[in-house]
């Protein structure tokens, strides 16, 4: 079997990286193209795949194909490759906002889907996957499309209507961790810690929160009143971060980001 990425950028790198190093493909089996030149000599050096400046070449030498271009360039590459996708092949889709019903009417043929949502932790195998299919994937095309998307990142089969959401939560959401993760070390360094030991003290608390939360299965608030110890530290600046509106900033931006994936 081979694997084309139409789209070489931040999120297909990511995802080659994770099937590559895991042996879900071998890299002279994976595929891609794209309109620029260090987009494709990057991954070309990086992982050893096929590049080409053709988006047909790639379409016309996989059996599974990914979309990794931006949604606004969705419909002229559509346009560009319909007459040359197959069947038999399994078309993989990463964009926000692109609905099955929107992509079939599309190719305007009956075309094997599955629409994902992942993210850029797939870089370090730990990355997020949402994914529907579409009406002609069978039971066994979804578990193999499963089975690649699980080189780079846990994977939930979800309803469609709950794509939007999974853009928020896990599509972007690295976005907004990463900003945490500053703001920690801003005000590490701030207190004199030098920047380099913020960060790793900083992402570390984060990694190490995030795994409390998914390995005890204990509920985000009894893990944060365990650290909060009575008229402690830690309750002091729960009530800086309650009163600053930490909890409703972050459910403002994820409305923000639902409304504009929903306008994509
Ligand atoms: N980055 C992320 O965290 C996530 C991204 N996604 C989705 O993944 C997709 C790709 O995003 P991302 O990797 O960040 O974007 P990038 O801009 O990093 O990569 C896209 C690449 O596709 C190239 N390209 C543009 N038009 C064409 C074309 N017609 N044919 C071939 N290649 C083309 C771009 O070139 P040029 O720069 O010249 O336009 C660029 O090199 C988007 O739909 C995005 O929404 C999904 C989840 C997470
Ligand atoms: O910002 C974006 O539009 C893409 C989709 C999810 C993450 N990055």
């Amino acid at each position: 079997m081979k694997l084309g990425f139409i789209g070489c950028g931040n999120m297909a790198g990511a995802m080659m990286g994770g099937i590559i190093k895991n042996n879900i493909f071998k890299s002279e089996d994976v595929y891609g193209s794209d309109v620029f030149e260090p987009s494709r000599e990057r991954v070309k050096n990086m992982y050893g795949i096929h590049v080409s400046d053709n988006n047909v070449d790639v379409v016309d030498a996989v059996d599974v194909l990914v979309l990794a271009v931006k949604p606004q360039y969705y419909e002229s590459v559509i346009t560009q490759i319909k007459d040359h996708v197959r069947a038999d092949q399994l078309i993989i889709t990463i964009a926000p906002g692109k609905t099955l019903s929107w992509l079939a009417e599309k190719f305007g043929k009956d075309v094997k889907i599955v629409r994902t949502m992942p993210n850029t932790p797939a870089l370090v195998g730990e990355g997020m996957t949402g994914a529907t299919p579409n009406e002609f994937v069978t039971e066994a095309e979804l578990k193999y499309v499963c089975e690649i998307l699980s080189g780079f990142s846990k994977v939930e089969v979800i309803s469609e209507k709950l794509m939007d959401t999974v853009v928020a939560v896990s599509g972007s959401s690295p976005a907004y961790v990463f900003m945490f993760i500053e703001a920690m070390a801003d005000a590490a360094v701030e207190q004199g810690m030098p920047r380099a030991q913020a960060y790793k003290f900083a992402a570390q608390a984060v990694m190490g929160s995030a795994k409390m939360v998914l390995e005890t299965g204990k509920h985000p608030g009894e893990l944060k009143d365990m650290v909060c110890s009575p008229a402690g530290t830690t309750i002091k600046a729960v009530r800086v971060l309650e009163k600053e509106g930490l909890r409703s900033a972050v459910i403002e931006a994820m409305d923000a980001c639902v409304d504009a994936a929903k306008g994509m």
